[in-house]
């Protein structure tokens, strides 16, 4: 057996590609960095804070420039003896009503022995044992609650919390609240009056182009890549791979890191093109198996008859040609069959899910129909589909016509 041999020809710490490291710099967040900073200057006047509600797809630096900016404003308050800031912070992303986002921050601010169950008070119980501890700190107060839309309609906090001070429920505290959410549907669905108080200041972080991820991309790869060990041109890749597809920070890095280890693993010193081509299709893989992990047998099914369909390049599909396929597959597998309605719902969550992409066509006097194809490579949404469907000689059988057909 070989042994373990520390290895530093491609990272110089690799942490710096990581999900919980913090940059020490933010990139190309300028005017989203001046408009945060504007709406927390209240917080240094010594006034009451603005609630703010940050929005943005994930991974467009949400988090990263509130963690940085509250860093700053902390030691920058720190001049003024008259302000006194403490800053709480709450993933909501498991907590998905306001009992159980006041409970943890109960807990968060109780010492250790002190905490209170998460069941068997009334929510207003929980409420008033929460101003107790915030009324007991004083000062000002900002509650950063990330992937808030986790709460759901369950949203009386978000309500209550703002308001706090102007319902006697709080005496000196000044609180203010930081909702921070990838969900664009979350903000419209909130009860009016919560709109109007959590929603005070708005900011919305867009989507990185290529160019802004690139300049990310060099910033970090200076503290995270050993010198000379990236291919001239790998950053501009891939910086274009993720801004046509999501415009996400966080999966530029993912490819970066990933084709890094890919380079390692094959004992070579530099990062190159081929490296970021395997590692974004292992990070699609990843993708559609995340995405087939929550799909029924029948979505699966439906997803199946899509790629067999591939296999013999008969896709984009109509549905009506995708639910014969589905219907072998069903008999094949001993599973009762759905109607051919219920398999176009699975086909259009499938959809939502990025694996498939859809075609509206028009048929004049008959109506619309969809035809759909695959989204992802065909490679990995088999090798995804392998493990989880007992379909063993069928899926042989379509790697066989795909690779006939040359479909890969
Ligand atoms: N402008 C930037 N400069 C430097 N690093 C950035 C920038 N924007 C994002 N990043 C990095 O990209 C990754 C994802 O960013 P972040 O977690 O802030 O995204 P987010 O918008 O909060 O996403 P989500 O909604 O999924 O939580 C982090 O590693 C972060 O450090």
């Amino acid at each position: 057996m070989r042994r373990f041999e520390r290895k530093q020809n491609i990272f110089r710490n690799k942490d710096a590609l990581g999900e919980s490291y913090r940059p020490d710099q933010i990139e190309e967040r300028d005017e989203e960095i001046e408009e945060y900073m504007d709406a927390l200057q209240p917080v240094v006047d010594g006034w009451e804070p603005n609630n703010i509600f940050l929005y943005g797809n994930t991974g467009v630096g949400k988090t990263a420039v509130t963690d940085y900016l509250l860093d700053r404003l902390k030691d920058d308050v720190a001049d003024y003896d008259d302000v006194d800031l403490a800053i709480i912070s709450v993933n909501c992303k498991t907590l998905n009503s306001s009992y159980q986002v006041a409970v943890e921050l109960v807990n968060k601010l109780r010492p250790a022995g002190g905490e209170i169950s998460s069941t068997g008070y009334p929510q207003q119980t929980v409420f008033k044992k929460l101003y107790g501890e915030l009324e007991a700190i004083g000062g000002t107060i900002l509650i950063v609650l990330d992937e808030v839309d986790s709460i759901g309609d369950r949203d009386e906090l978000l309500y209550e919390l703002p308001r706090a001070r102007a319902n006697n429920n709080l005496d000196s505290t000044k609180v203010g609240v930081i909702g921070i959410s990838n969900d664009f549907k979350f903000r419209d669905q909130l009860d009016p009056r919560v709109q109007d108080t959590l929603c005070e200041r708005e900011l919305q972080f867009p989507p990185y182009d290529a160019p802004e991820l690139e300049n990310i991309l060099e910033s970090r790869a200076e503290v995270a890549i050993a010198e000379n060990a990236v291919e001239q041109g790998v950053l501009k890749f891939c910086a274009a791979l993720a801004a046509r597809d999501s415009g996400s920070a966080r999966q530029a890095l993912d490819l970066l890191r990933l084709a890094g280890e890919i380079a390692e693993n094959r004992e070579v010193d530099l990062i190159e093109r081929d490296h970021v081509e395997a590692a974004r299709s292992r990070l699609e893989q990843e993708r559609v198996e995340e995405g087939m992990r929550e799909l029924t047998t029948h979505g699966r099914l439906a997803l199946l008859a899509v790629v067999s369909k591939a296999a013999k390049e008969e896709t984009p599909s109509r549905t009506r040609e995708i639910y014969e396929e589905y219907t072998a597959l069903c008999d094949s597998s001993g599973t009762d069959s759905l109607a051919q309605r219920s398999v176009h719902n699975h086909l259009s969550d499938l959809r939502m899910l990025g694996i498939l992409s859809a075609y509206e066509n028009r048929s004049g006097s008959r109506g619309n129909y969809y035809s759909y194809e695959l989204d992802v490579p065909f490679t990995s949404a088999i090798e995804a589909m392998s493990d989880v469907l007992r379909l063993n000689s069928e899926i042989e059988t379509i790697r066989d016509i795909a690779s006939m057909n040359n479909v890969v």
